[in-house]
């Protein structure tokens, strides 16, 4: 079994009296960055003035052009959109990085597909958290962690491991588990997890059951609670025990109907499906698709989004949930609110 470190396996601290620039201040930006500078390391934020750039000043931090942060900085963590990424990079990163510094992401998608290609004076690492940056804050301020990947591309100083390793203990991934990797399996099973399972899958089996049950008859409510809202009481389930967990606590009948109808929604041409999602992203078939798509201002990502926006089940879901405060506000509407406050 491989190696899953923890915060008293990991006792080499090498960031402190380092300067991190973390650039970008979004969902991981503003987690590694509060994280950090609560596990008392020293922080600095590079951004372009705009909404970020007033939240991280709000939150107490330095805000520097990405370029200044740059200049000062021992560590470089790459916190920007990745279609974002190699052009701040090329114009404001490479052009100001101290020989001997490291560069860092939380995702190998610009160093594995060739976007960016970092000069050999430098470290380069990945300390990819396994989950959303607001539950990597989170989880962080109950004591707890999000679990982290990291991955060492170029070691230039002998010490990128180590500092891979410090940054992973300072945001608190030590905490839940820091397991080591590479920026190709990182890349590759990121990109597959998000697309086929956790966001793509269980966004389209969520709709079309939905959709099954409204155009059958019933009320958009009962199946708004049937496939969507119960899903995350079932999620909790599995997160805690596994597959046996989730089944122990719904009823036999339910579990009967798990094992005769579930493989006849997810079959062997489903797998088939996954494997050729896979094969784009192993080939960069997928990546070229998205970095194309940017450089054209997202035409069809904005169309699909739009069309999303208005899928019957967002007007319910908003409806049903305004009923039921006890729920946690979604972080989108909290930072909605916050913005306009600051207006
Ligand atoms: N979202 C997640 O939970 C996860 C993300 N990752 C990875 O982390 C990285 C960051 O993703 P994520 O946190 O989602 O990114 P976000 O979309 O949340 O980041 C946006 C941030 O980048 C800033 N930004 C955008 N363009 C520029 C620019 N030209 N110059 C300076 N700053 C800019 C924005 O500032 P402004 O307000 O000015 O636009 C904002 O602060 C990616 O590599 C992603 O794959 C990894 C694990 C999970
Ligand atoms: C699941 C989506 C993710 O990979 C993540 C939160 O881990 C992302 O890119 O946001
Ligand atoms: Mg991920
Ligand atoms: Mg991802």
């Amino acid at each position: 079994m491989v190696k899953v470190l923890h915060d008293e396996d990991i006792q080499r601290d090498v960031l402190t009296g380092k300067k991190v620039a973390v650039v970008g201040y979004g969902s991981q930006g503003h987690a590694h960055a509060q994280n950090l500078r609560d596990s008392g390391y020293e922080v600095v934020i590079g951004l372009r003035e705009g909404k970020s750039s007033v939240r991280a000043r709000e939150d107490g931090f330095t805000v520097l052009p990405v370029a200044d942060a740059v200049s000062v900085a021992d560590v470089v963590m790459i916190l920007m959109p990745d279609e974002i990424q190699a052009k701040v990079y090329k114009e404001s990163i490479k052009p100001n990085l101290k020989s001997g510094a490291a560069i860092a992401f939380a995702h190998g998608f610009n160093i594995h597909f060739g976007q960016i290609v970092p000069t050999d004076d430098v470290d380069v690492f990945l300390v990819a958290p396994k989950g959303p940056g607001h539950l990597v804050r989170r989880t962080y301020e109950e004591g707890a962690g999000v679990p982290a990947l990291y991955a060492v591309y170029q070691d230039a100083t002998g010490q990128a491991k180590d500092l891979a390793l410090s940054y992973a203990k300072g945001i608190g991934a030590a905490r839940a588990g820091v397991l080591e990797t590479t920026f190709k399996e990182e890349t590759e099973t990121d990109l597959f997890g998000e697309q086929a399972v956790l966001c793509g899958g269980l966004t389209s089996l969520i709709k079309t059951g939905f959709e099954v049950l409204v155009e059958a008859g019933y009320q958009p409510e009962a199946a708004y609670f049937e496939c969507l809202h119960e899903m995350k009481l079932i999620v909790d389930l599995l997160y805690e025990g596994g597959l046996s967990n989730m089944r122990y606590s719904i009823s036999d009948t339910a579990q009967w109907g798990d094992f005769v109808s579930g493989p006849r929604v997810v079959t062997a041409e489903t797998k088939e499906r996954m494997k050729e999602i896979l094969a784009d992203i192993q080939s960069g078939a997928f990546a070229k698709s998205w970095i194309l798509e940017n450089q054209v201002n997202r035409p069809q990502f904005n169309a699909i989004n739009a069309q999303e926006l208005n899928h019957p089940i967002e007007k319910v879901g908003q409806e049903l949930r305004a009923l039921m405060p006890f729920i946690k506000q979604s972080v989108k509407d909290q930072e909605t609110k916050k913005v306009a406050v600051t207006k």
